[in-house]
């Protein structure tokens, strides 16, 4: 691993923070875990929201740089460190990472994020937050797996992890685990979420590996 002195503000739980620890994992970049537990709202500390105004995880601090937002953070890192490219020189391969990367990062993920589920569970009522997380994570699958028809090998656009893997297994692992969206739907998906698995820079950036993660879920 390349000693750096990043920081990762992360939570354990948290999907975006996820594609970071796999993208720093993937490129052999050490970093210090800063835990930031957004049930007990420390998101919203005036010290954080110092960092990110937007009071979200992932933030990344590369010294006097402060960078808000996973794609970000993913985009920053990739032109610091070269070391295993996380974009295809292929065009349209290219394009494909991008689109995977959107249609997670705006049309699944922030529909299931906390506010919106307390928004949810406070305004509409508690029963609606599960079928409302599932109807977009089902809407959103069914998207990926035509995207990525006819481009996929053992990963989402090939036989090389790219960003598009870094998206989708954070959103699989939170669809299996925490709302119990049915893969069978989705054979695509479901063997690229078993390839992953194989992979210490994925496994190792898993939830229930990182310090903050509590023990019952290890
Ligand atoms: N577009 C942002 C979204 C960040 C985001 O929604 N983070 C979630 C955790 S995955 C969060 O901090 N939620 C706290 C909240 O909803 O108050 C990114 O990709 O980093």
């Amino acid at each position: 691993m390349e000693e750096q002195n990043l920081k990762l503000y992360s939570y354990w739980r948290s999907s975006c923070a996820h594609r970071v620890r796999i993208a720093l994992n993937l490129k052999g970049i050490k970093y210090d875990y800063k835990a930031v537990n957004l049930l007990k709202g420390e998101n919203f500390s005036p010290e954080f929201s110092k960092l990110n105004p937007l009071n979200f995880v992932p933030v990344l601090e590369d010294g006097d740089i402060v960078i808000c937002d996973s794609l970000a953070i993913i985009i920053y890192l990739e032109d610091k460190y070269p070391q295993h490219p996380l974009l295809p020189t292929d065009r349209q391969k290219k394009a494909i990472n991008y689109q995977a990367a959107s249609i997670v990062s705006s049309g699944i993920q922030p529909l299931q994020n906390l506010s919106v589920l307390k928004y949810i569970r406070e305004k509409v009522g508690p029963h609606e937050q599960v079928p409302w997380v599932r109807s977009h994570i089902i809407r959103g699958f069914t998207a990926l797996e035509k995207l990525l028809q006819g481009h996929a090998g053992k990963y989402a656009t090939g036989d090389d992890v790219y960003m598009a893997d870094l998206f989708i297994e954070p959103q699989i692992q939170g669809a299996v685990k925490r709302f119990n969206v049915d893969m069978a739907e989705f054979p695509i998906l479901s063997r690229l979420h078993e390839a992953y698995n194989e992979l210490p820079a994925f496994r190792d950036a898993a939830p229930e590996k990182q310090p903050d993660a509590p023990e019952e879920s290890k």
